[in-house]
């Protein structure tokens, strides 16, 4: 078993019990999600770094990157260095993340949040909007063309953006639909742990123009950005490179500057 079927059969034993979903009416909606949301899909329409800057304690690929920060602290850095968004790992398992570490960051920052999770079904949508996310991942590798449809079709009725991620051309003509706003290419692959910025380069042609486009994973310089600026990426996922710092927004803040 690859460490991606590991994962999401774990995460099925996580959530499983939590499947079957109370409808909930306007009323309960208005008061469970009063914050209103912002718009990350905005954001990086308008910015030019596009930089969203993730909060990762450890990952199976590297294993420890940094336990040692607090992620109020880590929320307020990036936000201070003048990132778009900010992606924060809730999946405790794999990379030492839990929703406590949401609810911290959306009381810290303005910003546009992430939840950064294996989404296997409809209830962690609902955490997701309930603890103060932004933003959902959808990962293409681990859903059927259904489940990608009813997801993001419910995040877009919470008033979440939706960020799909691929891998190759067959998740992304899967996964091509009206609900999403953001198509993310993970030049990471999740089976094997290689990457590759190739992976970006050669899946941005087939995105179409109405989604933002994302490169997610092994972006670790400026020159890389300025390469697949491009290619029409308008967003650029980073973790590892600054949360493996000891400061990972005042790295944030030197690797925008250097941008510009
Ligand atoms: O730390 P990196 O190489 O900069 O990558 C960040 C982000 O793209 C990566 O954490 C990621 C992309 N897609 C995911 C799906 C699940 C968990 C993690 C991820």
């Amino acid at each position: 078993m690859n460490i991606l079927d590991k994962i999401v059969a774990d995460k099925h034993k996580e959530v499983g019990l939590k499947k079957s979903i109370i409808p909930i009416s306007q009323l309960e909606k208005s008061v469970l999600f009063s914050r209103q949301t912002v718009s990350l899909s905005n954001a990086l329409r308008n910015s030019d770094s596009g930089i969203i800057a993730e909060h990762k304690r450890r990952s199976p690929s590297k294993s420890e990157i940094n336990q040692s920060l607090n992620v109020q602290d880590v929320a307020r850095g990036y936000e201070d260095a003048g990132v778009c968004g900010m992606s924060v790992l809730t999946d405790g398992k794999y990379f030492g993340g839990s929703l406590d570490d949401l609810l911290l960051a959306r009381a810290a920052v303005q910003m546009p949040l992430l939840r950064k999770e294996f989404i296997i079904n409809e209830y962690q949508i609902l955490e997701a909007r309930a603890h103060g996310a932004d933003v959902i991942l959808l990962i293409a590798a681990i859903l059927s063309k259904e489940e990608i449809k009813t997801f993001s079709e419910l995040a877009k009725s919470l008033g979440l953006d939706v960020l799909l991620e691929v891998h190759n051309e067959a998740e992304l003509h899967k996964s091509i639909m009206p609900s999403l706003d953001m198509l993310g290419v993970n030049n990471r692959n999740l089976k094997t742990f290689e990457v590759s910025l190739e992976t970006s380069k050669s899946l941005s042609s087939l995105i179409p123009d109405e989604f933002v486009k994302v490169s997610e994973s092994g972006i670790s310089s400026v020159e890389a950005i300025k390469d697949l600026k491009p290619y029409g990426y308008k967003g650029f996922l980073i973790g590892e490179n600054f949360m493996k710092t000891d400061n990972p927004g005042e790295n944030a803040k030197k690797f925008i500057k250097q941008l510009s």
